[in-house]
């Protein structure tokens, strides 16, 4: 497969340099997919610290610690968002090694990089057909692999072999979630405002429902609240009239999503709750569980997604600025 072959050249790299940081830099859905993988090198890494950034942000903030030893992941999907092409120039000036991702195989973003990944990628609500091999696993594949080169962390094959059970686990909940999914669309359907939870390893998960499907591709209100923020500052909003989707995943944070529900259930009525605990994940390593459930919440979202757009006659490619006016 292509994409693993790039990896192995990435790997040989990898052997070659001192890593002391990783950077995520990427922008909107792209940056969000990093947070799972940035959680795995905080619960797994000795050495390795590493930062997520819009890109942008990370040219203007000039972080002072991005140097030969650093490395940069970028990922855009055409790799022609010039934010985050400018980023990869800003980081190789510095003596980064530069690693992005994309799903085309010549873009501006390439031409700035040391390597490339090229994924599969199939839009929003669509069923993905080779999920081992989408953005978010090749992310976890070079966190995991940067830890198995560095660290000796020997949870690299146990991944790839859990990678390989996720369209089988895919097909089993979107079988599971169908009619569920289908009577929350039309349960909500004509709310203004839907506010998305989560916490550790599922946090960009729902940030990225926030930010790309319900603001950008359904133009309703939402926010992503952190389930530990929640109850400094956000929990004052609730009300039984409010909707809030609570992702609930398998790390180690999900005390906090526990606490989150609790009280929603208490002082909240509209809850659309998402457990990767009620689902067969037969086929992936549990010591790999807590990373890989919030792709697999996430197929539910991307369900939840498709059928709201449907209810709600809005079509999830529906722009009105994005991509048509300059910004
Ligand atoms: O750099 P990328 O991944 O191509 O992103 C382009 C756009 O796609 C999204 O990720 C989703 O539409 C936006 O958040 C972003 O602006």
């Amino acid at each position: 497969m292509k994409a693993d072959a790039q990896l192995e050249k990435i790997f040989e790299a990898f052997k070659q340099r001192t890593i002391t940081r990783v950077f995520y830099v990427a922008c909107g859905g792209s940056s969000a997919l990093m947070y799972p993988s940035k959680y795995f090198l905080d619960r797994e890494s000795s050495q390795i610290t590493s930062e997520i950034f819009s890109s942008n942000e990370f040219i203007h903030r000039n972080p002072q610690s991005l140097n030969e030893n650093s490395l940069v992941i970028l990922c855009s999907h055409k790799g022609k968002t010039p934010e985050t092409t400018e980023a990869a120039k800003f980081a190789k000036s510095k003596g980064a090694l530069v690693v992005s991702l994309m799903y085309v195989e010549h873009a501006p973003l390439a031409d700035e990089s040391d390597f490339i990944v090229n994924y599969s990628w199939i839009s929003a609500g669509n069923m993905e057909p080779m999920p081992e091999i989408m953005n978010y696993a090749i992310l976890y594949k070079l966190a995991f692999g940067l830890l198995y080169v560095k660290e000796e962390n020997k949870k690299y094959e146990k991944l790839v072999t859990s990678l390989n059970s996720l369209s089988t686990v895919f097909e089993k909940v979107m079988a599971q979630n169908e009619d569920v999914i289908n009577a929350y669309a039309e349960q909500y359907k004509d709310e203004k405002i839907m506010y998305t939870m989560a916490s550790g390893a599922n946090y960009g998960m729902a940030y990225s429902f926030a930010i790309c499907i319900l603001m950008e591709m359904q133009w309703m209100h939402s926010h992503a609240i952190h389930a530990g923020e929640f109850f400094h500052g956000p929990f004052e909003i609730l009300d039984k009239d409010v909707p809030f989707i609570l992702l609930m995943g398998l790390d180690e944070t999900r005390p906090l999503e526990e606490r989150a529900l609790t009280f929603l259930k208490q002082y909240g009525n509209k809850l659309v709750v998402v457990d990767a605990q009620n689902f067969d994940l037969t086929g992936i390593d549990d010591e790999v569980k807590g990373y890989l459930a919030p792709l697999v919440n996430n197929v539910v979202l991307r369900m939840f997604a498709l059928a709201l757009s449907k209810a709600r006659n809005h079509p999830l490619e529906t722009r009105r600025y994005m991509f048509k006016v300059p910004y």
